[in-house]
């Protein structure tokens, strides 16, 4: 397994954010978490890529313990996150926010003497290509579509070289026809890498859960399966219709 938590525990103010018995994600595999406003979806995430501290459990990532590490031991360890908030520069072109992606990756010396050599300015015609990028390369990263913007953020984290990319509702605010593509493109992506991606839209999941959906609810894991299995679970469906019973508190 690339990636192994084992009781993740986390609360704020005394409220259990995350308490996640057990999670596992192989190579290449592309997971889907879903589950209701406030279930810990971000928090998990967070954990992973060392924004939250843990109170307790374990997080193994490529055989190494992650839970205690800095962002950047994470990120360099090859854990990449795209946060849902816009991080890009609108002033800088695409080819630029992908430049300063690869410089950021290295240390304060290298930054400095940094050359763009023909092989990294392949490697971000390359990302840019795979991200659908490549048409609008040299134009504003802020004259973009909400589409083409999200898309690049996923291009700076895949110049970071991770091996496990997490992802925070890519489709949010997208049309029909961005929203599609982002499936398209993230399907593509993990032929490369692993990927772990919050969604809400259950029409996007659909087109993107190509293995497994783990529902969490409460910070807890309330199931995980395919699609379908998600889809006609009746605790899933009375968890999204808003009727969180007395068994639902129990789990
Ligand atoms: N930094 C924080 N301080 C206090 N409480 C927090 C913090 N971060 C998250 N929480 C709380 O932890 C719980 C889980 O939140 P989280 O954002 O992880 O849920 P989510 O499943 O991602 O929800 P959404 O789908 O709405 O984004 C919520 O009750 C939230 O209010």
């Amino acid at each position: 397994m690339l990636l192994t938590v084992n009781n993740l525990s986390v609360s704020f103010g005394g409220v259990h954010a995350l308490h996640l018995d057990h999670f596992s994600l192989g190579e290449k595999e592309l997971r889907v978490i879903i589950g209701p406003n406030g279930a810990g979806k971000s928090t998990f995430l967070d954990i992973i890529c060392g924004k939250t501290k843990a109170d307790s459990g374990e997080v193994i990532f490529k055989g190494k313990p992650v839970l205690g590490k800095s962002e950047v031991q994470i990120a360099e360890l090859g854990i990449g996150r795209k946060f849902q908030k816009p991080s890009v520069f609108p002033e800088l072109t695409v080819y630029d926010n992908l430049l300063l992606a690869v410089k950021t990756k290295k240390d304060i010396f290298s930054t400095l003497f940094f050359k763009v050599s023909p092989a990294i300015a392949e490697r971000i015609h390359d990302v840019a290509a795979r991200l659908q990028l490549n048409t609008v390369i040299y134009k504003q990263a802020g004259a973009l579509s909400h589409g083409q913007k999200q898309w690049l953020e996923i291009a700076i984290v895949m110049l970071q070289d991770p091996t496990l990319m997490l992802i925070d509702e890519p489709a949010a605010g997208m049309s029909d026809e961005e929203t599609e593509k982002t499936g398209a493109l993230l399907l593509e992506l993990a032929n490369t890498h692993s990927i772990i991606v919050i969604e809400h839209d259950m029409k996007f999941v659909e087109q993107i859960a190509n293995h497994l959906v783990t529902v969490l609810v409460r910070g807890k894991r309330l199931m995980e399966g395919t699609f379908e299995e998600v889809k006609n679970d009746q605790r899933v469906i009375d968890c999204y219709l808003g009727r969180t019973n007395a068994q639902l508190e129990t789990l």
